[in-house]
């Protein structure tokens, strides 16, 4: 503390000393700091801050940039196919530019002018429907090689939020880094990276404690751990107060300057944020209106007869301009000019931009870059698992809600029909309790995986896109990582039920009756996955009861299996739920002796008279559990291909 007090005074210090200088910018950027101070937000923050350039310089210097990479490209378009039309809707038109090494550039333009299209066009987030040509350092862009040099950093904070801001660092750097860095040298990086984002003295909160800036910084960190070239990002000062969006454009400034590529997408950046950028590219209507120097934006606007107004800023000017507030033909003015996108004049140095020939012969082919590519699945199976124990243990909804739904439910189960299980007057009772027990294991499973795993979808598509893993790893993971909730949260409720209801104490029925549970939670829980993989949370939650129900209908309860139509005698035989419900009535039932009668008379005192009724065959349950078994993994594998197709979809 006292530590932490004492470089603060020498921060006071040097920030007085500092806003002395006579340089404008400084002076202006410092008074800001001083502002932050008075206002009482003097933190481990800002001390940060102050000192972030040399913490960025330092946390690299082990890591040079390998090679840079100048990006071009020529006639970029991208567009959709409208609904319910033939036709398609351009979005980009034949966009051109040039995004040099060691700049800071942004992609600004109004709502909708197509500036995270072109983000993800240039970095591959994106390739169907994109036509044109991406150079990377010269050559046509190989997607592949390309991404192992850039990390692309998405708008909304996909982020572990149950890990700490280590243990997430930790985990980026095991899966990015594996073992062929040493545990010594990973922990240097991982500190190095935090003291330079000033994420050191949070090490320890988790994530989800961690502000809106704090959160985007730490998307940053996890992606610079394997020294990327290119960094992509969008709107990273989204939802930012102005002091953290300037913290944030100044960091990555430092990057820049160390020889890396950043662009960004940027909004409407206040003046002083704007004099940060190397290069602006003004997109409008899918068009580029500007490519230059920010400084030289004014001359520009000058050079076509639409000066900006004395005391405005440039960038706002810009954007208004791009938003058709002064008329669409001043756009169209705006965008020849600059032959939407191929001229250079406007660049801090023109000349010093090479020509595509010119970048081959600086950058000739060389050896191929291995980065994560070194690292085997094997281990990356680990880290994921290793992340998902701990992800499992703090897991409030998924893990705690679950264990402790499944033993509310099976005592209020239990009680409603306590002592039922010897009782001849209730087999019907007991019969309606086993269709009970499905429901319950089906759609408390199959909703929470549907309301869950979108979430989950997103930050794989963004750490999948960055090269953490491989799908087939993910899927692996996830589907191990989650066996031990689920099969403690199904015995929790079995052991519960059957006590409570007095079934036969016989270890090979309760075995039968566990596994018939088990599978049935197990293939709704692939339901879900399937569902959640291909919808979002509104669609899903419609759709996942309605799929329920036909295989409720077909299950042999309320229409019993002898009553179906022929026509629909086949569902039966593909509803999970029969197989279940049929395991159940085996395990219960089978081979039982007399039940005993207390009232007047009891219909099903002979259970094998009740078996009949319901036209189920009770010595079937071994081939019930090779249906269920048959079910759960043509489901999984149904899932895993879907996962793997929505991925290509979503590119
Ligand atoms: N798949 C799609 N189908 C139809 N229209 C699309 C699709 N993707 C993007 N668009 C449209 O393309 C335009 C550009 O979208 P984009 O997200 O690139 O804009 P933006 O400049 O990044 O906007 P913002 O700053 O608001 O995020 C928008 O009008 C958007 O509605």
């Amino acid at each position: 503390m006292e530590l932490i007090q004492e470089s603060n005074l020498n921060t006071i210090a040097a920030l007085s000393m500092s806003a002395m200088k006579v340089d404008n910018n400084h002076t202006t950027i410092n008074k800001h700091v001083q502002t932050e101070y008075v206002k009482g937000s003097m933190d481990a923050t800002v001390i940060d801050y102050q000192h972030s350039p040399s913490a960025v310089r330092a946390a690299f210097h082990n890591m040079p940039v390998c090679e840079p990479i100048e990006i071009s490209f020529k006639d970029v378009s991208y567009s959709v196919q409208k609904m319910f039309s033939k036709t398609r809707k351009e979005i980009l038109h034949r966009v051109s530019g040039n995004f040099p090494s060691g700049n800071l550039i942004a992609i600004m333009g109004p709502s909708g002018a197509g500036k995270s299209t072109l983000l993800n066009a240039l970095s591959g987030y994106k390739t169907r429907n994109v036509s044109g040509a991406i150079y990377v350092n010269g050559r046509i862009r190989d997607l592949n090689e390309f991404k192992k040099s850039t990390c692309y950093i998405t708008q909304d904070d996909r982020l572990q939020l149950l890990l700490t801001v280590y243990e997430n660092m930790k985990v980026a750097a095991d899966l990015k880094l594996g073992n062929n860095v040493s545990e010594m040298e990973k922990n240097g990086r991982i500190e190095n990276i935090l003291t330079a984002l000033g994420l050191y003295d949070h090490q320890h909160t988790m994530t989800e404690r961690l502000s809106g800036g704090q959160k985007k910084r730490l998307s940053v960190a996890l992606e610079l751990i394997n020294n990327p070239t290119v960094l992509w990002l969008d709107e990273p000062t989204t939802g930012l107060d102005s002091y953290s969006c300037w913290q944030m454009i100044a960091y990555l400034k430092q990057l820049a300057q160390q020889g890396r590529t950043v662009i960004c997408t940027i909004h409407q950046p206040s003046a002083k944020l704007f004099e940060k950028f190397d290069l602006v590219y003004i997109l409008a209507y899918g068009k580029c209106l500007y490519q230059g120097h920010s400084s030289k934006l004014v001359p520009f606007l000058q050079s076509v007869s639409l000066p900006c107004p004395k005391f405005h800023n440039p960038a706002d000017y810009a954007i208004e301009l791009a938003s058709g507030d002064y008329g669409m033909d001043k756009v169209k003015t705006l965008c020849n000019s600059i032959g939407n996108g191929e001229c250079i004049t406007w660049y801090e140095n023109p000349n010093r931009v090479m020509k595509l020939e010119q970048l081959r012969q600086q950058y000739p082919i060389g050896e191929e870059r291995k980065k994560s590519d070194d690292v085997s699945e094997l281990h990356k199976l680990k880290i994921l698992i290793r992340r998902g124990v701990i992800k499992t243990k703090r897991d409030q909804t998924l893990t705690h809600l679950r264990i402790f739904v499944n033993i509310l439910v099976a005592i209020l189960l239990g009680w409603l029909f306590i002592g039922s299980g010897t009782d001849g007057s209730r087999v019907l009772a007991n019969y309606n309790l086993m269709f009970a027990i499905l429901i319950h294991h089906v759609f408390s499973t199959m909703m929470l995986t549907i309301l869950t795993f979108p979430t989950e979808k997103s930050t794989v598509l963004r750490e999948n896109f960055n090269r953490w893993y491989s799908v087939k790893s993910y899927y692996i993971a996830n589907t191990l990582i989650d066996f031990p909730v689920t099969f403690l949260s199904c015995l929790l409720f079995s052991i519960i039920i059957y006590i409570m209801v007095g079934w036969p104490m016989e270890a090979d029925r309760f075995s039968v009756f566990f596994i018939v549970s088990l599978l049935i939670v197990m293939i709704a829980q692939a339901i879900g996955l399937i569902i959640g993989t291909c919808c979002n949370v509104i669609n899903g939650t419609f759709l996942g009861p309605i799929l329920a129900v036909p295989a409720m209908m077909l299950a042999g309860f309320g229409v019993t299996l002898k009553d179906l139509p022929m026509f629909l005698k086949w569902g039966s035989y593909v509803s999970y739920l029969r197989y279940g419900l049929e395991g159940y009535v085996g395990a219960l039932f089978y081979e039982r002796e007399q039940l005993k009668c207390d009232a007047m008379y009891c219909h099903y005192k002979y259970p094998d008279k009740f078996l009949k009724d319901i036209a189920m065959e009770a010595d079937r349950f071994m081939h019930d559990i090779a249906a269920l078994i048959f079910t759960l993994l043509l489901l999984r594998i149904i899932c895993y291909y879907l996962l793997k197709w929505r991925i290509v979809l979503s590119r």
